[in-house]
């Protein structure tokens, strides 16, 4: 990551560190932390309680890139809605740089699943929307975001004018115009097909090795969550909590062609274990049999 690329330390240096001197070296940046403690979600009112999250606790550290696997409805997106600070807690709190979260701030740029591009704005009125609505566009910034995401040309293109994989650039220069510090990112590549995917994550990767963010990631993909995680959480059924946490020891940087490595294939094979009898236990919750 940039900030490490000093004089005395190369590229090369920096490619060699594990999963584990890269969170020593952030631990003393604070900007970019977060830190989920006892957090408890409860939906609904009175005997119509449904409880999502329960009593859940996760440090993450400045520039670490965690991703969160875990069954459908165990309440990854509501953790991630709880650190953007577009849910409150019921219980618990999170901080970020040792803050609590009052509500939502550009330092925290969210991406769903599918993208929230304004669709009567071309790409480059949506890329600059949110540094406009402080007055702050820096247009160097915005042309390189075009560049770096492979979307120059498209400037005055509207969303439903791109593909599919072109309108999560364009959502993901949407996020990085704000210059993030945390960066949420809520089963973005899901919709998309294997190809285009396996490009948003090479691309993604990129991203984050140019520079200093933290990335929480939900997908429910095991390859894609090792593909990219310093540490993998591993979530139970609902009430969610941490059931697991798996270090991710492979060099960085990554490309996809990491996935064919033996220790790949161990850390999917750890992760898929972890999460099978949850997903089971979530299968059962649907089908109203606990
Ligand atoms: N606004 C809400 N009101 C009531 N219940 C909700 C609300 N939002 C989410 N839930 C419920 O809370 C639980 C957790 O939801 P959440 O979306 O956080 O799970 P998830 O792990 O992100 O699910 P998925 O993987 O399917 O996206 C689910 O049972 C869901 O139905």
């Amino acid at each position: 990551m940039s900030e490490h690329n000093t004089d005395t330390t190369t590229r090369s240096d920096t490619d060699e560190q594990s999963a584990e001197q890269r969170r020593s070296w952030t631990e003393s940046s604070g900007s970019g932390t977060v830190n989920i403690q006892d957090l408890t979600k409860v939906y609904g009112d009175d005997g119509d309680e449904l409880v999502a999250v329960d009593g859940m606790d996760l440090h993450i550290e400045a520039e670490e890139f965690v991703t969160v696997l875990g069954p459908s409805g165990c309440g990854k997106s509501t953790v991630m809605e709880c650190i953007a600070g577009y849910l409150d807690p019921t219980e618990g709190e999170v901080l970020v740089n040792d803050e609590p979260v009052e509500g939502p701030d550009p330092s925290r740029g969210v991406v769903f699943q599918e993208n929230r591009l304004f669709p009567w704005k071309t790409i480059s009125e949506n890329v600059r929307f949110g540094p406009q609505m402080r007055d702050d566009v820096d247009e160097s910034r915005v042309a390189s975001l075009f560049d770096q995401m492979g979307l120059s040309g498209f400037e005055d293109a509207y969303p439903h004018e791109l593909s599919g994989g072109m309108q999560q650039r364009a959502e993901l220069a949407r996020l990085l115009a704000n210059d993030p510090d945390i960066m949420l990112m809520d089963e973005p590549f899901s919709g998309l097909d294997a190809m285009t995917k396996e490009l948003m994550q090479e691309k993604l990767l990129d991203v984050w090795e140019d520079d200093d963010r933290t990335v929480l990631f939900i997908t429910h993909d095991v390859e894609e969550a090792i593909l990219l995680a310093d540490r993998v959480v591993v979530m139970t059924a609902r009430p969610g909590q941490v059931k697991d946490v798996i270090d991710v020891d492979l060099e960085r940087p990554r490309s996809t062609d990491i996935v064919t490595t033996d220790r790949f294939n161990e850390l999917q094979r750890r992760a898929s274990e972890s999460i099978h009898d949850e997903a089971e236990r979530a299968m059962e919750q649907a089908e109203g049999r606990v």
